[in-house]
């Protein structure tokens, strides 16, 4: 990929439990995102349906095939790589909490789905967790990509950057009253595995429920490149992939690992 990587971060409110107006805003901001010149645009988590789980099986994306109709075009026509976040898909009887990565000619070249289910939010009792990590190639670049309440499961970020990913994307809908673990459990991924975390949250309130943004790009050094506030917008910036190899040998901390160690016997 050819550095630096621009990306754009949509961070949006999301219209609860209504796909068709959340498919109209998503598509408006893409447009908006790659007339400023960007590599790789990037949503929300559960963005075409926000947490409306009473009526998730009947308004969930089946297969995928809105995504992958509605997203996929817009990646091939304006050339553009686009991490479309998450949406709620139904599979058979199944609901899953997906992301569906898009490659600049629209094809997917990736699927996660949420693996770790976020009891809190009832995620449990609705959907189903998925069982394969997310680890792709684009443009060339190991990339991997995690949902939300992944972020506290240190060990699936790690088995991404142990496999050659550089970068972690994180789609979120990640609430008040919970910033410092937000912000913290960001920057602990992106130190100890050395590679770039780049998440991007809703805002707005569905409920009692209020989402704070709080989107962030944060290096393999630690230092945060971007951190927005709790508004909409997009927001462009730019990282430079050079740095990993570079911050990997000057502290090798995979040479040093001894996970021989790790397991309990
Ligand atoms: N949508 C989510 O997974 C929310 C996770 C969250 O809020 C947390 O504290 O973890």
């Amino acid at each position: 990929m050819k550095q630096p990587v621009r990306i754009a971060l949509l961070q949006m409110d999301i219209a609860l439990g209504d796909p068709t107006a959340n498919f109209a805003k998503a598509a408006d901001w893409i447009e908006q995102a790659a007339q400023s010149g960007t590599d790789l645009i990037v949503l929300p988590e559960m963005w075409n349906t926000a947490y409306s789980l009473d009526n998730i099986r009947e308004i969930a994306d089946q297969n995928g095939a809105k995504t992958r109709e509605v997203i996929g075009a817009l990646a091939a026509k304006h050339g553009v790589n686009i991490l479309a976040g998450s949406v709620a898909d139904v599979r058979g009887e199944a609901v899953y909490n997906t992301t569906y990565l898009f490659d600049r000619t629209g094809a997917v070249c990736g699927e996660y789905s949420k693996t770790h289910l976020f009891r809190l939010m009832d995620e449990e009792k609705y959907l189903h967790a998925g069982d394969q990590v997310g680890r792709f190639a684009l443009d060339d670049v190991q990339i991997g990509s995690i949902i939300c309440y992944d972020l506290r499961f240190p060990e699936l970020t790690r088995t991404l950057s142990l496999s050659g990913a550089q970068v972690v994307f994180v789609p979120a809908q990640w609430p008040h009253p919970r910033l410092n673990h937000w912000r913290h459990l960001q920057i602990a991924r992106a130190i100890e595995n050395q590679m770039f975390v780049v998440s991007c949250n809703r805002v707005g309130r569905a409920g009692d429920t209020e989402f704070f943004g709080h989107s962030m790009v944060i290096d393999p050094w630690g230092e945060i490149l971007l951190e927005t506030d709790d508004t909409e917008g997009i927001h462009h910036v730019q990282i430079d992939l050079g740095v990993v190899p570079e911050i990997r040998s000057r502290i090798p901390i995979f040479e040093d690992r001894r996970p021989e160690l790790y397991r309990l016997k």
